[in-house]
C-alpha cells in the first residue's frame, strides 16, 4: 500500500449466485481525498461500499483500510458510515439515538454533548433533537443518519447516497461541510447520482455492470471521453438512466 493510501481495494470480486456483481475492481483512496462512485442503478456501488466497510465479504480480492485487512470489528470506531437505508431507532428521540451511537464510539459526558450539538448543526436539525425519530420526515432521517456518521469525527467517512431526499439548499450546506472536513484531512468516499455533486469530487470512479470503467479527476474523465460534462462522460463510459 502506498504511504498516502487510506483505503486500498485490490481485485475485488463479489458474486450473488451465478451473477457477478463486482468484477475485479481495484483502486486506492488517498488521505484527504473525496472519491465519488458513480454508476447506474444496480451497477454495484452499494455492494462495493459494503465490502469496504466490512459489512460484506468479497469472494475474491482484498480491502485494506487504514493499514488493516477488512473486515475487522475494531475498525468500526475508525470510520463513519451512512448506509442507504437509515439504521435508526424510530421509537427513540434523535438525542437518544446519538447518545447510543456515541457511547459505542467511546464518547461520553461533555465531549459527547458538544459533538451531538455540532453534528446536528451541520445537518440543520438542532431544533429537532428531542423529537422521536418516528416523527421525522424521510429527509430528516437521512440528515440524522449523516449526523450519526459524523459524530465521532472519524478520519474516514463512507456515505452511500448521502443527499438523497435532501433539499437543494441543505444539500449545498452539507457539501460545504464535506469540503471543510476534507480540508481538515478527512477522507471521504461517497456514492451519488447527482452530476453536480460528481463535479465536486477530487476523483470519480465510474461503475458499470460491476466493472470500474473509468477512474480519474472530473477533468480527466471528461477529457478521456471527449465530452464537456460528467453527464455526457457517464454515458460514454456506459452509464445508464436510473431505474
Ligand atoms: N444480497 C444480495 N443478494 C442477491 N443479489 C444482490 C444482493 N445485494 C445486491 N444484489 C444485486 O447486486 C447488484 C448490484 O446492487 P447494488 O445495490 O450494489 O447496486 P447500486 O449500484 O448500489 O444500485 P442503486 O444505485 O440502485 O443503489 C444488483 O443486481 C442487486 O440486485
Amino acid at each position: 500500500m502506498s504511504a498516502q493510501a487510506i483505503v486500498e481495494v485490490r481485485n475485488i470480486t463479489r458474486r450473488f449466485g451465478s451473477k457477478t456483481v463486482l468484477d475485479d475492481i481495484s483502486f486506492e483512496v488517498k488521505r484527504g481525498e473525496l472519491l465519488g462512485l458513480l454508476g447506474p442503478s444496480g451497477s454495484g456501488k452499494t455492494t462495493l461500499i459494503k465490502l469496504i466497510t466490512g459489512i460484506d465479504k468479497a469472494d475474491g480480492g482484498s480491502v485494506v483500510m487504514l493499514g488493516e485487512r477488512m473486515p475487522k470489528l475494531t475498525m468500526l470506531q475508525r470510520f463513519g458510515y451512512m448506509a442507504q437505508s437509515d439504521a435508526l431507532y424510530n421509537e427513540l428521540t434523535a438525542r437518544e439515538n446519538l447518545t447510543f451511537f456515541g457511547s459505542l464510539f467511546g464518547l461520553k459526558g461533555k465531549q459527547l454533548a458538544t459533538r451531538i450539538q455540532d453534528a446536528m448543526n451541520i445537518v440543520n436539525l438542532q431544533d429537532d433533537l428531542n423529537k422521536n425519530v418516528s416523527a421525522y420526515s424521510g429527509g430528516m432521517k437521512r440528515r440524522l443518519s449523516l449526523a450519526l456518521a459524523l459524530l465521532h469525527e472519524p478520519e474516514l467517512l463512507i456515505l452511500d447516497e448521502p443527499t438523497v431526499g435532501i433539499d437543494p439548499v441543505l444539500r449545498q450546506s452539507i457539501w460545504r461541510e464535506l469540503g471543510e472536513m476534507r480540508e481538515r484531512g478527512t477522507t471521504i468516499i461517497l456514492t451519488t447520482h447527482v452530476m453536480d455533486e460528481a463535479e465536486k469530487c477530487d476523483r470519480l470512479g465510474l461503475i458499470r455492470d460491476g466493472k470500474l470503467t473509468a477512474l480519474g479527476t472530473p477533468a480527466e474523465i471528461k477529457e478521456k471521453s471527449g465530452t464537456s460534462t460528467i453527464e455526457e462522460a457517464f454515458i460514454v463510459f456506459g452509464g445508464g438512466v436510473r431505474a
